[in-house]
């Protein structure tokens, strides 16, 4: 596989200092490496040029830093769009906004090639808010809503080339879902797991039905994985950590489903923020988690179905 890897260094989507150096401790503790030791070819095409400020309207809700976002969602979905043409984009945050870029550029090269794109969303929340409903402003906390074209964003946001198919979309992880959001979400199609339904079903089993489906309908797969999916004491370094999260097994095994299904296509990385990290051992887990949804087993054997 050809991985790309795009720094996104964005922060002021969400409230923690720390998060837009996110990508160079990812580079620091040797994602590439870890990609080239599975046999993969790494290119680190840099940071997405920093963009001015977009020229929006005032909107009625105090939303914070809303011209700087909606920049850096119009320059990554560019990006995106590019690297979206062949190899393995991965984009490496940043806060959860930059996805709004990253899976709007891959959502529009998928439709020209008229392949349906499913978005598997690891993720302690939904980031289903408009930017009407968000209660606390910080935009990492709408990067769904936009994609799956609810409204509200017009004007404000970039226009979407082509929205996500709610149904389409599985959020695995939850645990942090604001009443709106909830509210939005029952309205729609969207596959909620929470961390319940992990535990009574086995986050197996139901990550197998959405491979399924991805699979019936020759579809592409984008997995957008934050960083606060897994549980804290094992992933200190985020800022908007949530107690009971996935437990390294669950994160693991979810990762070599992944491989295992061939389906996945691209990748985000998300919400890691060094600062908050202990000794680099969110940056180190995350590149193990990396490198088992590239390929590393542990017998170096494939498994049987
Ligand atoms: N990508 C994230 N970590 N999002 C957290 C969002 C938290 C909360 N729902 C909010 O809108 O403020
Ligand atoms: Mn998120
Ligand atoms: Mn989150």
């Amino acid at each position: 596989m050809n991985c790309k890897l795009i720094s996104v260094p964005v922060e002021q989507g969400q409230p923690v200092p720390g998060c837009a150096l996110g990508p160079e401790a990812l580079k620091g503790a040797g994602l590439a490496a870890a990609l080239r030791d599975l046999g993969h070819e790494v290119v680190d095409l840099g940071p997405v040029p920093g963009p001015q400020p977009r020229c929006v309207p005032d909107h009625p809700n105090h939303l914070k830093f809303l011209p700087e976002i909606s920049a850096w969602i119009e320059a990554t979905a560019a990006v995106a769009y590019e690297a979206g043409a062949d190899g393995f984009p991965i984009f490496l945050g940043g806060d959860h906004s930059i996805s709004a870029g990253s899976v709007s550029g891959l959502a529009r090269r998928a439709a020209e090639q008229g392949r349906p794109l499913f978005v598997l969303w690891m993720d302690a929340h939904s980031d289903f808010h408009t930017l009407d409903t968000t209660t606390s402003g910080n935009l990492h906390g709408v990067p769904l809503a936009y994609l799956c074209g609810l409204p509200g964003f017009e004007n404000y946001f970039p226009p979407l080339p082509a929205p996500l198919a709610p149904e389409r979309v599985c959020i695995l992880g939850l645990r942090s879902v604001d009443k709106a959001e909830r509210e939005a979400l029952a309205g729609s199609p969207v596959r909620a797991y929470d961390m319940s339904a992990i535990d009574r079903k086995g986050i197996g089993p139901l990550l197998e039905s959405f491979l399924d489906e991805v699979r019936a309908a020759n579809g592409l797969l984008h997995v957008s994985f934050d960083v606060d999916f897994l549980d804290p004491p094992l992933a200190p370094g985020v800022g908007t950590p949530v107690q009971g999260g996935a437990t390294f097994r669950e994160a693991h095994l979810a990762m070599e489903m992944l491989h295992e299904s061939g389906l996945v296509t691209s990748l985000d990385v998300v919400e890691l923020n060094p600062t908050l990290d202990e000794r680099g051992r969110t940056a180190g887990l995350a590149i193990e988690l990396v490198g088992s949804l590239l390929g590393k087993t542990i017998t170096g054997r494939r498994r049987a179905a």
